[in-house]
Formats: C-alpha cells, sequence, structure tokens
C-alpha cells in the first residue's frame, strides 16, 4: 500500500472502533497536523462532531457533553500549545471522573527536539491527570498494524469509562502529505478481529457488590449506634435517589444531600432530607448539639464548608466513605473506612439485609426541625432588589422539569447550596467541582445543551469573563441556551473571605471588578440580553427563555457588601431561632 491509503485505512480503522465502542460526539479544533484523523472522523456516518476553534473551550465543551450524556467524548487537536490549551479541562475531568479520549496529532519524531516548527513535547503531556497515555504508532497498512489501531481505540474508550471515569490521552504522530483518500473502497472494513478491549463493553456494567457477610460485619458495626448522619456528594447514577431515601426512611436516619447529589430533587420521598445544613451548620453551637455518633458519605465531600467543619469537629465519629470504585477523598484527615461498592448496589443490600435498626426518631427529628427553621427563612422576603440567593430560589422555581442546570464555581455553587430546597420536579445539577476552576464553565454549559434537555448556566462574572469565547459555540450551533448571569462586578465570594479586611489590597487584588456591559459581548454572539431587576421579573424572564430558541442571557445586578450582609442576616436569623428554641 502506498502513503495515502495506509493513511486512510489507519485513521479509518481507529475512527470507526472508536464509533463501535461507543463514542457519538467527537470535538475537532481546526489544524493541520489533525487533518486526517478531522477529515476521518467528519467523514465516518456514525459520529457527531463540533468544531470548536478554542482548544480550552473545545474540551470543556467536550466535558460538558460527557457530563450530561455520561458517555466519554473523543477531542481532536493539531500539535503544540493547541494541545496544551486542553490541559485545563483535563484537570477537571480527572478529579471529577468524567471520561475523555483526547487525541493530540503530533510531529513524526524525526521532527521532535530539532526546532521544527509547531513541535513541543506532547508525550505524556498531561501527566498522571490522564488515566492512561499511549503514543501511537505511525500509520502502517498491515492487518496488524490495522488490528492494533482498532485495540488502541477499543481500550481507550474501555479506560475512559472502566471504575473512576477520566481522560485517556493518545497521542498521534503523522507524517506528511496528510490528507485521506476517502474513494477508496471498504476503508471502514475491519480486518480480522482478533480479540481485543470491546470484550470489555459487557464488565462496564458489572455494579461491583459487597458479599452478604461483608454486609453483615458493616451492619453489626451500626446497630449499636443510635445518631448517624447519611452525606451525599455529587452523584451520576439515576437510582441513587431513590435507593438512598429508601435505606435512610428505613434506618430512620437524616440526609445531607450536595445540589449535586442529584437527591435534592425527583419524585422519591424526602422526609428524611436535610438541604439546608450548610446554613444552620455554620454555627458551632448548633454543630455540637448535633454532635453523631456515625457518618456515611457517598461519593466526594460536598460543597459546604459548614459541614467541613462539621466533620473537622467529629474526628472521634466512626465514619464510612463509599467509593464506586477507587479513590481517597477525605480532606480533613478524620479516619474512615473506605467501602469500594457501587453505592445503589450497597443501599439495596443494606436495605433487604438490615433488621429494623433502632435508630432514636428524636435524632432524626432534631435535624427536621432545624431543616424547616433554615428553609422557612431561606424562602421568606421577597426583596424589592434581586439579591443573589433569590436568584437561584427563582430558578429552582421556574427550570422546566427534566432540564439540567450547569453552576458556576465560588458563590453560586454555594448559593445553590442554601436556597435549592427539595423539589418533586426532576433537574440536574451539574459542576465543575473537581476542581473548583471559573475557567470553562459556559463551555461546559453549552457543551451540555447539545444533549438536548433545557440547559441554564448559572454564572459570575468573572466566570462569565472568563470563558466568553464558549459563546461562539452556541451561536455557531444555534444551541439553545439560558444564561443566569450573576454580576456583583467582580469576585463576590472574597467579599466574605478575610481578605476583605485589607482595604488597601481589597478590589485590585481580589474583587477585581470588570465594569464592563456585558449586553455587548451577548450581542456580539447573535444571543439575547435582558437585565432582571426583581425576583417576579428574573422568573418571566427565565420561563420565557425556555420558549424561544437561541442563547438568552438573563442579567441581575447586585453588590457585592450588599450581598455579604444580605447573606450574613439571613443566617444570623436562622441560628437565633434554632437556638432560642434550645434555650
Ligand atoms: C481558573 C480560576 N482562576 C481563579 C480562581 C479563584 N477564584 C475563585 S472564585 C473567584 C471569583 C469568581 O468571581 P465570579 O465568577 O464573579 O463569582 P462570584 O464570586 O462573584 O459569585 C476566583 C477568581 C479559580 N477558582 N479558578
Ligand atoms: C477563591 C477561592 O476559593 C476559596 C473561596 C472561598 C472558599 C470559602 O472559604 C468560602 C467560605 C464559605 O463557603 O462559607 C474557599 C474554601 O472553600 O476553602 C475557597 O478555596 C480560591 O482561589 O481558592
Ligand atoms: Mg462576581
Amino acid at each position: 500500500m502506498e502513503h495515502t491509503e495506509i493513511l486512510t485505512r489507519y485513521t479509518a480503522n481507529f475512527v470507526d472502533e472508536l464509533v463501535k465502542s461507543g463514542i457519538t460526539d467527537v470535538v475537532i479544533s481546526p489544524g493541520s497536523r489533525s487533518t486526517p484523523l478531522a477529515l476521518t472522523f467528519t467523514e465516518h456516518p456514525s459520529i457527531k462532531e463540533w468544531v470548536i476553534i478554542d482548544e480550552r473551550s473545545a474540551a470543556f465543551f467536550a466535558l460538558g457533553i460527557a457530563k450530561q450524556t455520561k458517555q466519554a467524548v473523543a477531542l481532536i487537536c493539531t500539535s503544540g500549545t493547541a494541545a496544551a490549551n486542553y490541559f485545563p479541562a483535563i484537570v477537571e475531568s480527572h478529579y471529577s471522573r468524567v471520561p475523555l479520549i483526547v487525541i493530540t496529532a503530533d510531529r513524526p519524531h524525526e521532527l521532535r527536539g530539532v526546532g521544527a516548527p509547531q513541535a513541543i513535547e506532547q508525550v505524556k503531556l498531561y501527566g498522571d491527570y490522564v488515566k492512561e497515555f499511549h503514543e501511537m504508532a505511525l500509520p502502517e497498512g498491515t492487518p496488524e498494524m490495522l488490528n492494533y489501531v482498532r485495540n488502541k481505540a477499543a481500550h481507550a474508550v474501555y479506560i475512559a469509562q472502566e471504575g473512576n471515569p477520566g481522560p485517556v490521552h493518545l497521542n498521534f504522530p503523522l507524517r506528511e502529505p496528510l490528507n485521506p483518500d476517502f474513494s477508496l473502497e471498504a476503508i471502514w472494513e475491519p480486518t480480522g478481529y482478533g480479540n481485543y478491549e470491546r470484550i470489555y463493553q459487557e464488565s462496564l456494567d458489572g455494579r461491583k457488590r459487597l458479599t452478604t457477610t461483608q454486609i453483615q460485619l458493616l451492619i453489626e458495626k451500626l446497630q449499636s449506634k443510635k445518631k448517624g448522619v447519611i452525606v451525599c456528594g455529587p452523584q451520576v447514577d439515576d437510582d441513587f435517589a431513590d435507593a438512598i431515601t429508601a435505606l435512610a426512611a428505613k434506618w430512620g436516619l437524616p440526609i445531607l444531600a450536595d445540589p449535586l447529589s442529584q437527591v435534592r430533587s425527583g419524585k422519591h420521598d424526602k422526609n428524611n432530607i436535610i438541604e439546608s445544613y450548610d446554613a444552620f451548620l455554620r454555627n458551632a453551637t448548633i454543630r455540637k448539639q448535633l454532635k453523631p455518633e456515625f457518618i456515611i458519605r457517598f461519593g466526594a465531600m460536598p460543597v459546604s464548608k459548614a459541614y467541613l467543619f462539621y466533620l473537622k469537629e467529629n474526628k472521634d465519629v466512626m465514619q464510612f466513605t463509599i467509593e464506586n470504585s477507587a479513590g481517597y477523598r477525605e480532606p480533613t484527615g478524620n479516619i474512615t473506612e473506605f467501602i469500594f461498592a457501587d453505592a445503589v448496589s450497597l443501599c439495596k443490600d443494606l436495605l433487604s439485609q438490615s433488621p429494623e435498626i433502632g435508630f432514636d426518631e428524636k435524632w432524626l427529628q432534631a435535624w427536621q426541625d432545624m431543616n424547616h427553621i433554615a428553609k422557612k427563612h431561606l424562602l421568606a422576603d421577597v426583596e424589592d432588589k434581586i439579591t443573589e440567593g433569590e436568584a437561584v430560589r427563582a430558578l429552582v422555581d421556574v427550570t422546566p422539569e427534566s432540564s439540567s442546570v450547569y453552576v458556576a464555581n465560588s458563590m453560586p455553587i454555594r448559593d445553590f447550596d442554601t436556597f435549592m430546597l427539595t423539589t418533586d420536579k426532576s433537574f440536574t445539577v451539574l459542576a465543575n467541582r473537581g476542581a473548583n476552576g471559573i475557567d470553562g464553565l459556559l463551555s461546559s454549559g453549552i457543551g451540555a445543551a447539545t444533549a438536548g434537555n433545557p440547559v441554564t448556566i448559572v454564572s459570575g462574572d468573572l466566570s462569565f469573563f472568563h470563558d466568553m469565547n464558549g459563546l461562539l459555540a452556541a451561536k455557531h450551533y444555534q444551541l439553545n441556551v439560558t444564561i443566569l448571569l450573576i454580576n456583583n462586578n467582580g469576585g463576590g465570594i472574597f467579599s466574605f473571605l478575610s481578605q476583605a479586611n485589607d482595604k488597601k489590597h481589597f478590589e485590585a487584588l481580589f474583587g477585581t471588578p470588570l465594569n464592563i456591559d456585558f449586553k455587548h459581548a451577548v450581542n456580539m454572539y447573535g444571543g439575547k440580553y435582558i437585565l432582571a431587576k426583581t425576583e417576579a421579573e428574573l422568573k418571566e424572564l427565565l420561563k420565557k427563555s425556555y420558549q424561544e430558541n437561541g442563547l438568552h442571557v438573563i442579567e441581575i445586578q447586585t453588590d457585592r457588601t450588599d450581598n455579604v450582609d444580605w447573606h450574613r442576616g439571613k443566617w444570623l436569623a436562622i441560628e437565633q431561632e434554632i437556638l432560642k428554641g434550645k434555650e
């Protein structure tokens, strides 16, 4: 075979095997060295390609698709700093356990380290942030090498999705000429198959379960205890909410549900859910009154800093951390017993095998009473000028059934933690809490919108500014996306921190006001911009945006100092009523 036929068959077998392994979306950024990959993906009849010019945005866009669909997404870019621009999203996908197939085109080995253009060191470029790295062989046309390239494709998808999902990096050296020939016959036809990774696909559905003996041992450890707390961190399993609430109901235990646990919304039993714990666990006296005898946490730590303090103050308390596969996520240094098992299976096994464990019903009541007081205050007071908490409250009220909300880090996710109360409406809450970056948010949310469900992105002004390039995808692909822009003209979260006491440096180094009019940026990307001034107005504008196509940006404007005072006023009123009741 001559060069172009080898190149064509090699890349076609690679792409076809990715598709056969379940890849449905690929995000391509323009380049020359990546030509054979970009063209072959685009020519393949069964994959959707998204072209995103800015590689940092492209990778966060792919991350958003993968978070929404829970399936691996492929990324293609050319050599050089293009590949380096993938790094932030790869870090996020590593920590938030999102599967990505990262494919970087590269110069062939004779052009590396010799001053050739656009040639950087791409071997293991992302270090340990990827689950696996492979330097692909240069294209060859033998049956063995066409089998090899299929094996690597299937293996990459398997590794990206097995255990704790994450990114896999394939570096692809390619020699010129780079244009494939799609007139060739049967380029998608696999050569003799042989054994390769596809066989793993079936095992992905295998849930890791404890043995009956292990379940009994766990139950025995708990039976003598009365005051337990179930904590639900971020979860992706659609069956988890039903399973954990059924178990909590049988055991009579409170569930502290993080906004990303997907437990706060849905048709399941909400009786044991304590969603406002961040508001009242801020008070040390209340934390002491709620000292537990054991804690069972499912998944990563919740957003709540108040819960972190609660955990730190209970180093003597028996703790179990449930992880689906592997990992160590216990930042307080408290002793914990890690249980590596599928969360839903574990809940079901405990439910079916545990006797009536007579936990202390007053214990659950104590949590429910405090939660009730907190919710009363969080739902009270409609201000004449909308606040950041009311904006979240309004969104939770009007976001459509089965929609998704992609929430920015900093205050938006914390306001979701405080103001997203339980609801029978089912909607998904997504965020980039792996590394808590303010980068790539718009791209991630717009990527999530490609799945077709209504998506509302909740962004601070700096997060919006940080990823404005991401808006191009919404314009280019005419995606339907609503963005709730919470503009307090700077980094509002810093006003809650001790840095705010440094009047000399604060605004320059932490407040960092932008003083820009986002309307112009929104119009540049073909979006509809409007300013909402009250909670009622915001609700109407949000509902209207869900009825219309395209990009909608609804901005509310707040003052960072007023915002702190308003939040602290809420927290104080809650604490005072709870503690008054305890006098
Ligand atoms: C990429 C990145 N850079 C910097 C930070 C540090 N940081 C955390 S929150 C924040 C300010 C965010 O401001 P904004 O998006 O307006 O949200 P607000 O705090 O006002 O709610 C910054 C700079 C970060 N988390 N990620
Ligand atoms: C801006 C950064 O993130 C820090 C900001 C605030 C967090 C915090 O302490 C909030 C307090 C609260 O939730 O009541 C802080 C933290 O979680 O420890 C974040 O690291 C940053 O650049 O780190
Ligand atoms: Mg801000």
